[in-house]
């Protein structure tokens, strides 16, 4: 059996850890909810009963779950029955690719399109509707239960909404292709008509945990509590997450109550809280708290509890300003409050924002780095077979990272194979040997990556053009990546397509970090400032739920920082139309704290 020091864990910790039944755990920021899942997932491990059983994790992003991953192999226990991925990979991996005859379209072979594909398909059928025009943005569906529905609230286009994504879906059929929604409606389905197919995932899946599931949409909900359902309480679930932080609700994420998670799941739930922050002040805690939605309790218990943190706010400031006090501020938390620099986030709410002031930050503080992790220049479609030898080809030889490089080119391997490749005895060490012995001078990031796969080819004697497999995803991975790539330029990175920007994508935090506010989800940060808190950006202006949403955000946002924060609702923003036209005006929510800010 897994055992810890008593010291790692407090009660709550303990509690939820050593809970037999299901539990769904509430958990506030900064609670050591990762901390939590990952010794509850060792002690399940150590619990397993026969070879044939599964413990499953099922988390928001690929980057987490490479993170719960190592954390529990760190933990040493065996990591062989534990299988962790996002709601889209459980689907494919469990659902889909053992089930698939059971659906008419995927039963003579499927294959998944990237997001990028998808978007290049519709924009393309979008261009006919001008009157009134239409963009890939509006096209947006979902998959429910009941059936795929568009989320267009305009009444204009809805019309001409549905005729793209009616001729979309004949697109994707014909090519015997499937979307992301398309991965979780076939997946429903399936589970729905086939008792025998949950009667099968039940009797291999001894626990069935989900994190982040405030973010969690319906029909994700309903798969796997018809997992749960079918096996009459043989497995057990722990679903945690915080209902404070549901920021994705623009694409259908909820945090499901106890009792409907019950009724779905046809079992009792133990309701579990976390409510020990170790991240931030007491003063920080107060101040975020007022911008909770569900009730809860936060007591201060880490290092930082006493800090005298600094909280201020600036309504007043014009946007031609903005980058003089960014520098103030940047200055006035490394100089006099000892920050040291990648201890410090500068968040907004869009990309643009971001771009535009970090250019000019980079000019006024040459002696500083800016990283925008959220920034990618290359596409992170995790499934493509090309995105994974990137990570092994972007990242350096290091003891730090050879098991994770290691387990980075047996998944390649594996795809080798999948991909019908005669891979004639290539060992993962083999490859990345191989991987580390090729050095190149190029200094663009998509010709550096272009020239090194095609040695890597020639290497190892595999004809791309025969492979019909690994030439779509190489096409798809390079289409995808200069449309990102003239984007972000677009948008004021001039240098986004350089090969240092493409190896920072993995390198840990050096610099002062910026991203947006959905970004910056699981983060924590000394200092943390953000601009742009204006009415139509937080909330945006097409948000149904926009007073609550832009509570969350503002509650994600503070609840980041350990030490200081500073948020800015800078004015002489205009909006693009009317006449004379009209500024911005600060968030709502912020204006109507009447709190006691730090003047600095
Ligand atoms: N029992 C504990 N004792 C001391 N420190 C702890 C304990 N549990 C967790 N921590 C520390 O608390 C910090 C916050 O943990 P973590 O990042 O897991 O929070 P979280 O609950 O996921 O937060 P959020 O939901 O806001 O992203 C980490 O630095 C972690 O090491």
């Amino acid at each position: 059996m897994f055992e810890w020091d008593p010291k790692d864990l407090n009660s709550q910790q303990e509690a939820a850890i050593t809970e037999k039944g299901n539990v769904l755990l509430v958990a506030c920021p900064g609670s050591g909810k990762t901390r939590t899942l990952t010794y509850k997932l060792a002690y399940e491990l150590s619990k397993i009963n026969g070879a044939k059983k599964y413990v499953i994790a099922i988390t928001y992003t690929h980057r987490a779950a490479d993170e719960i991953k190592e954390r529990v192999q760190l933990l040493g226990v065996n990591t062989r029955q534990l299988w962790i991925g996002t709601i889209h990979s459980f689907c494919l991996e469990w659902i889909i690719k053992p089930y698939s005859l059971y659906i008419e379209d995927l039963k003579t072979g499927y294959k998944v399109i990237s997001s990028h594909d998808s978007e290049v398909i519709i924009s393309e059928l979008c261009n006919k509707y001008t009157s009134p025009q239409i963009t890939f943005f509006d096209c947006d569906y979902r998959a429910t239960p009941t059936r795929l529905v568009i989320t267009c609230s305009d009444s204009r286009k809805r019309k001409s909404v549905i005729a793209v994504l009616n001729e979309y879906r004949q697109i994707l059929k014909k090519n015997r292709q499937i979307d992301f929604e398309l991965i979780l409606h076939y997946s429903f389905k399936i589970l729905r008509n086939k008792p025998i197919v949950r009667q099968t995932l039940s009797n291999l899946f001894a626990y069935i945990l989900v994190d982040e599931y405030q973010d969690t949409k319906e029909i994700q909900y309903h798969i796997i509590s018809m997992v749960l359902k079918a096996s009459k309480g043989q497995t057990s679930a722990l679903i945690v997450g915080d209902p404070n932080q549901s920021i994705f609700d623009s694409l259908g994420g909820y945090p499901i109550e106890k009792t409907a998670l019950e009724s779905l799941t046809g079992t009792e739930f133990i309701l579990m809280h976390l409510s020990k922050n170790y991240r931030s002040s007491s003063v920080l805690i107060e101040y975020f708290d007022f911008f909770k939605t569900f009730p809860n309790t936060i007591e201060a218990e880490g290092e930082h509890k006493n800090y005298k943190s600094i909280v201020s706010f600036n309504d007043t400031i014009n946007r031609d300003q903005l980058e003089n006090e960014m520098v103030r501020l940047l200055e006035l938390n490394i100089n006099d409050y000892g920050i040291a620099p990648n201890e410090i986030c500068i968040i907004a709410p869009w990309w643009t924002h971001l771009a535009d002031l970090t250019r000019r930050l980079m000019i006024r503080l040459p002696d500083y780095s800016f990283d925008g992790p959220g920034m990618a220049p290359f596409s992170r479609d995790i499934d493509n077979f090309w995105f994974k030898v990137s990570k092994i080809v972007l990242t350096e030889p290091s003891p730090v990272l050879y098991v994770r490089r290691l387990r980075w080119s047996g998944e390649v391997i594996d795809d080798l194979v999948t991909a019908g490749v005669d891979i004639d005895g290539l060992s993962p060490k083999r490859f990345l040997r191989l991987c580390n012995s090729i050095e190149l001078q190029e200094e663009k990031g998509l010709e550096y990556l272009r020239q090194f796969f095609d040695i890597l080819l020639c290497e190892l004697a595999i004809n791309i053009e025969a492979h019909l497999q690994l030439k779509e995803h190489y096409n798809s991975f390079f289409a995808s990546s200069e449309a990102r790539i003239a984007r972000l330029t677009k948008d004021g990175h001039e240098f986004i397509g350089n090969i240092e920007n493409f190896r920072k994508v993995f390198k840990q935090r050096e610099g002062i970090t910026i991203s947006t506010i959905h970004g910056i989800k699981g983060a924590e940060y000394d200092t943390v400032i953000s601009f742009a808190l204006l009415e139509d950006y937080v909330p945006h202006f097409s948000d149904r739920n926009g007073r609550s949403n832009a509570k969350k955000m503002l509650y994600v946002i503070a609840s980041r920082a350990r030490k200081n924060l500073h948020l800015i609702s800078e004015r002489g923003r205009l909006y693009p139309y009317g006449s004379p036209p009209n500024e911005y005006l600060p968030t709502l929510e912020l204006v109507r704290y009447e709190y006691n800010y730090t003047k600095i």
